[in-house]
C-alpha cells in the first residue's frame, strides 16, 4: 500500500508542486490521476519513486516511510517500481531486447550490467515480457525502427522485466493516435488484472480515464480535489476538477469496442 501523509513538495524555485496530500492507494488498484497541465500529476507520480522528493510529510510504502530511506535502500526500493514515460525513454540505437533487459539492471551486478552479461533467465524473462505485449518478433530489431505504439510496448515490457510490484505511467499514451492509445491502455489494464501489479497512471484524456480507471484522483494546483471510483464520475466531475467546461481536446475521441 502507498500512503501519502500530509505530503507537500516545494521546488527549489519556491513553486509548490504538491500541497498537503493525504492519499492511500491499495495493492492491485488501477488508479488514474487527472488534472489540467501544471496541476501536479507528474510531480505526484514521480514523488512515489522519488524522482522528485517531497519536502514535507511522510510517504509510506508497504509500511515504511520511504522519505527516510538511505541512497542504498532507495535504489533497492526502486527496483520494484516500473516507470513508463510519454516519450518511451528507450535507447533508440539498441535492440528491443537490450532495451527490455535494461529492466534487469537494478537486479544484476554492476560489472555484469556494464558488460551486458545478462543471465539466460533474464533473457527468457525479457522475451516473455515482449510476448505479453505482442511484439516478441521485434526482439532483435533496433528500437528506433518501431512505431510509437510498439516503442511504448517495449517500455511496458522493460517495466515487466523488472518484476515490479508497482507501475507508474506518466502520460503513457499522450503521443499515440486514438486506436493505439486504446490498445496500450488495454495492455496496462490486462497486466494489472493478470499480475495484480498496482498501476498509477497520469492521463489527460477524460474518456480514456473513465474507460480504464477503477479509481480517479483529480488534482488542481497541487491539491487533491476529487477521489472516487471511476463509475461515479461524470462530465460535471471533470468540470469541477478542471475548473472549466470540457472541451473536445480533453477527449481522445474514439470509442474502443474491444
Ligand atoms: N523542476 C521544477 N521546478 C519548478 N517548478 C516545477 C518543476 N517541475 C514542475 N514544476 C511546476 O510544478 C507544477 C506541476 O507540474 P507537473 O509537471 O507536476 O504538472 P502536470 O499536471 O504533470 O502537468 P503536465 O501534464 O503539463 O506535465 C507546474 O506549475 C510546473 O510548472
Amino acid at each position: 500500500m502507498i500512503e501519502f501523509r500530509n505530503v507537500s513538495l516545494t521546488y527549489p524555485n519556491g513553486h509548490q508542486g504538491l500541497k498537503n496530500i493525504d492519499l492511500k492507494i491499495n495493492e492491485g488498484e488501477f488508479v488514474v490521476i487527472v488534472g489540467l497541465s501544471g496541476a501536479g500529476k507528474s510531480t505526484l507520480i514521480r514523488s512515489i519513486n522519488q524522482m522528485v522528493k517531497p519536502t514535507q510529510g511522510e510517504l509510506f510504502i508497504d509500511g515504511e516511510n520511504t522519505l527516510k530511506f538511505s541512497d542504498r535502500k532507495l535504489r533497492k526500493f526502486r527496483r520494484n517500481i516500473g516507470m513508463i514515460f510519454q516519450n518511451y525513454n528507450l535507447v533508440k540505437r539498441s535492440s528491443v531486447l537490450r532495451n527490455v533487459l535494461a529492466g534487469r539492471l537494478g537486479h544484476t551486478g554492476t560489472l555484469r550490467s556494464i558488460l551486458s552479461l545478462f543471465p539466460q533467465d533474464d533473457v527468457q524473462l525479457a522475451l516473455h515480457s515482449l510476448e505479453r505485449v505482442g511484439i516478441a518478433e521485434k526482439a532483435y530489431i533496433r528500437a528506433d525502427q518501431l512505431s510509437g505504439g510498439q516503442q511504448q510496448r517495449v517500455s511496458i515490457a522493460r517495466a515487466l522485466t523488472q518484476k515490479p510490484k508497482l507501475i507508474l505511467a506518466d502520460e503513457p499514451v499522450a503521443s499515440l493516435d486514438p486506436p493505439t492509445a486504446h490498445a496500450v491502455m488495454k495492455d496496462l489494464q490486462r497486466i494489472n488484472k493478470e499480475d495484480s501489479i498496482t498501476m498509477v497512471v497520469n492521463l489527460h484524456a477524460i474518456d480514456l480515464s473513465m474507460q480504464y480507471a477503477e479509481r480517479i484522483i483529480g488534482l488542481r494546483n497541487g491539491e487533491v480535489v476529487f477521489d472516487g471510483p471511476a463509475s461515479s464520475v461524470s462530465e460535471k466531475t471533470f468540470e469541477d476538477i478542471y475548473g472549466r467546461p470540457i472541451k473536445e481536446d480533453d477527449l481522445v475521441g474514439e470509442v474502443s469496442n474491444g
